[in-house]
């Protein structure tokens, strides 16, 4: 039987790719969308502006959205997926927790809490028993999970892959793509025919979160990977598919068919939304690239090319789905490993 799942901010940008992941999804069933007060009430078709390439599921158009609170939320819903804010992601997600109700959270708030597990499945899902020190130490019966930052997704994979190298230090580039600061967040005077050097918290979050993700699970606590990382990000005038360059520097010798063997030979996760392969690493020196390769893997895949080796370590691209495996997507699959994990 399928489990009842919400979306906490399910008009949003990110909150209507839920609804297009969840929908035909086989394991979970859609029981409750929630936002602010001003769309509680409406029917949901009334109150999102929908702009998915694909139509609004006719049984989502009729569903009555709530507010953002666990009272509004039906008791049998197991899990929610919260694509809010982050400063409406920190006062309302705890009172969920504490509620009963599993959060697969997108929001960058708590990411770098000490029992939050922060989780890519492919790279560290088992970091996901660091619920069990969140549960003693909140007295929560529900649980929060969170995905990283969509630029941190990007580029993390490819280090995990090249972590048997010994990582030391990491240069990342982004150029990042409009649609991650929402429908409303750069203008068209603003970006058409310019690029923007500057994107608020992001260099912090790749930095940080990076280290996190890269870090060890001994069963009790989390201790952080001792990998330098130092990012630059950038807006870019494409819509989706943030892509980044990234130079690192390793202990040992590392080769541009070391890595390339190193990345594409890195396995992937037996969840549904996992792509069979993770990492396409592409031979053409100009690839990837946002419009021809966001969609990989369901657009849940990375890519990589450009692969050198450089004054300062071995160079390459990388390039994923920022609204996909970079936001919805990595919080439904989030989902599917606290299902497989016995946590729903
Ligand atoms: N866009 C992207 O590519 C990415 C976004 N994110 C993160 O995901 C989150 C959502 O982003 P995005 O979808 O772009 O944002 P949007 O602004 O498009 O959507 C925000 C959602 O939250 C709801 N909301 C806003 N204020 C409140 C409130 N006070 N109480 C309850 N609900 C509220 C909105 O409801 P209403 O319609 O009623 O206002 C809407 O459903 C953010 O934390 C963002 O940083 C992360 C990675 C990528
Ligand atoms: N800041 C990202 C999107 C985003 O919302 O990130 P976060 O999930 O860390 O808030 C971008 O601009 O592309």
């Amino acid at each position: 039987m399928a489990v009842r799942v919400g979306v906490l901010g399910a008009t949003g940008a990110v909150g209507q790719r839920l609804i297009q992941l969840l929908e035909p999804h086989p394991e979970f069933e859609i029981a409750a969308l929630t936002a602010s007060e001003s769309s509680a009430g409406k029917t949901y078709e009334q109150a999102a502006k929908w702009r998915v390439n694909s139509p609004i599921p006719d049984d989502i158009a009729e569903m009555t959205v709530t507010a953002t609170e666990p009272d509004a939320v039906p008791d049998d819903v197991d899990l929610l997926f919260s694509s809010l804010p982050s400063s409406v992601g920190a006062e309302v997600e705890p009172p969920f927790c504490e509620d009963g109700y599993v959060v697969s959270s997108n929001s960058s708030n708590s990411r770098m809490a000490d029992d939050v597990p922060l989780i890519i499945p492919e790279v560290n899902a088992d970091h996901l028993d660091l619920l069990e020190v969140q549960r003693d130490e909140r007295g929560w019966d529900g649980a929060l999970v969170k995905n990283p930052n969509c630029s941190t997704i990007t580029f993390v994979p490819t280090l995990a892959a090249l972590a048997e190298f010994g990582l030391e230090t990491v240069h990342v580039a982004t150029l990042q793509a409009v649609s991650g600061a929402g429908y409303d967040g750069v203008t068209s005077m603003e970006i058409i025919d310019n690029a923007i050097p500057y994107i608020g918290s992001e260099e912090d979050k790749l930095e940080t979160e990076s280290r996190k993700l890269l870090g060890e699970f001994d069963g009790a606590s989390l201790s952080q990977d001792g990998v330098e990382v130092a990012a630059s990000c950038n807006r870019i005038p494409t819509i989706d598919g943030h892509l980044e360059n990234v130079w690192v520097e390793t202990e040992e010798e590392l080769t541009v068919e070391d890595a390339k063997t190193a990345m594409t030979e890195y396995p992937s996760i037996d969840l549904r939304s996992s792509p069979d392969q993770f990492i396409h690493v592409f031979d053409d020196p100009d690839r990837p690239q946002p419009r021809m390769d966001r969609t990989i893997g369901d657009g849940m895949a990375i890519a990589a090319g450009g692969l050198r080796e450089s004054t300062f370590g071995l160079q390459y691209n990388c390039l994923a789905h920022n609204t996909i495996r970079g936001a919805a997507g990595a919080s439904v699959l989030n989902g599917e490993l606290l299902l497989e994990n016995g946590y729903l």
